[in-house]
């Protein structure tokens, strides 16, 4: 498997916001490749752009945020350069997303069957029926009791973590070879938190999904990822395997972040920020090198 082609691969991107007197660089020369079947988490505090780079790589960053430079390639296509309807193929289908806000990928105004049915039947070709039983079997996945009747209610009737899942169920439901999850288990109680993560791990067995983890949650990056990405201020400043992350952190952020000693399962609403000390150190430290691929 090493020598394959990566599912992913970033060089160099970046991406820009307006600023006072110009713009600012949030996403700054990132680059990292993700493997068939392989877990990346991506970690950092509150800010250091996290979320835009996932936006990035789907082309979803809302205006006035633009990306200024980079590549995205995904399997043998160039992301930065689709059409829309090579995006919209894209999108929920070959690679799937789960934001933060179940309500950014939920219309309120249809029920959930309808929603879960018409991702289904826009990515492949089958039938009403089929597509039914479908959305009804990746609502019981994901741990929903009484799916059938789920599928008539909207999403104003669901509980958060409800929610949580049936956005859940629609992102896997195209069984897509890369997801990207931004935060996918924050909202939900320990108990259903474990199931999804152990159902993504399922799929990533079955199917070989890739999976681009972003969390605060450093017990959760232990238990799915096999590589870290660090981000602190727009860049990667670390990057490694699992377990050289976690045994010998190079980087004084990663140092920092480890030493709120994280318990397996622990919930951390916030990654700590760290003093302006180790900030300043951080600002004139190298951004983390891609090894050669
Ligand atoms: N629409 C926007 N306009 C201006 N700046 C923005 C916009 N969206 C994000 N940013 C800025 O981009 C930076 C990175 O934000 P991002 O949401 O990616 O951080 P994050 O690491 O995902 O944080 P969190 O863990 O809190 O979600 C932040 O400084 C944020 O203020």
């Amino acid at each position: 498997m090493a020598d394959e082609e990566p599912l992913l691969t970033v060089r160099g991107l970046r991406t820009e916001f307006p600023a006072p007197g110009g713009t600012r660089a949030v996403v700054d020369d990132v680059g990292f490749t993700v493997r068939r079947g392989e877990v990346v988490g991506l970690v950092g505090e509150s800010g250091s752009g996290k979320s835009v780079t996932a936006m990035s790589l789907m082309r979803l960053v809302a205006e006035p945020g633009r990306i200024a430079g980079g590549s995205v390639r995904f399997a043998d296509r160039d992301v930065l350069a689709l059409r829309r309807s090579g995006l919209q193929r894209l999108r929920g289908g070959d690679i799937g997303m789960i934001f933060q806000e179940p309500m950014h990928s939920m219309n309120p105004v249809f029920t959930i069957g309808r929603q879960v049915i018409e991702t289904l039947r826009a990515h492949e070709s089958i039938g009403r029926r089929e597509a039914y039983d479908r959305a009804v079997e990746w609502l019981d996945r994901v741990g929903l009791a009484r799916p059938d009747r789920l599928m008539r209610s909207y999403p104003h009737e669901l509980s958060g973590g409800m929610l949580q899942r049936a956005m859940i169920a629609m992102a896997l439901c195209c069984r897509p070879r890369l997801l990207i999850a931004d935060e996918p288990t924050t909202a939900l109680d320990v108990t259903i938190q474990a199931q999804i993560l152990d159902l993504l791990l399922d799929l990533r067995d079955e199917t070989g999904m890739a999976m681009l983890f972003i969390t605060h949650d450093l017990g959760v990056v232990a238990q799915v990822a096999d590589s870290v990405l660090v981000m602190y201020g727009g860049r990667i400043v670390e990057r490694g395997d699992v377990f050289s992350i976690f045994d010998d952190p190079q980087h004084p952020y990663t140092d920092a972040l480890l030493r709120t000693k994280p318990v397996l399962g622990q919930r951390l609403d916030r990654l700590p920020t760290i003093s302006e000390q180790v900030r300043e150190a951080t600002l004139r430290g190298p951004a983390a090198e891609e090894p050669a691929s």
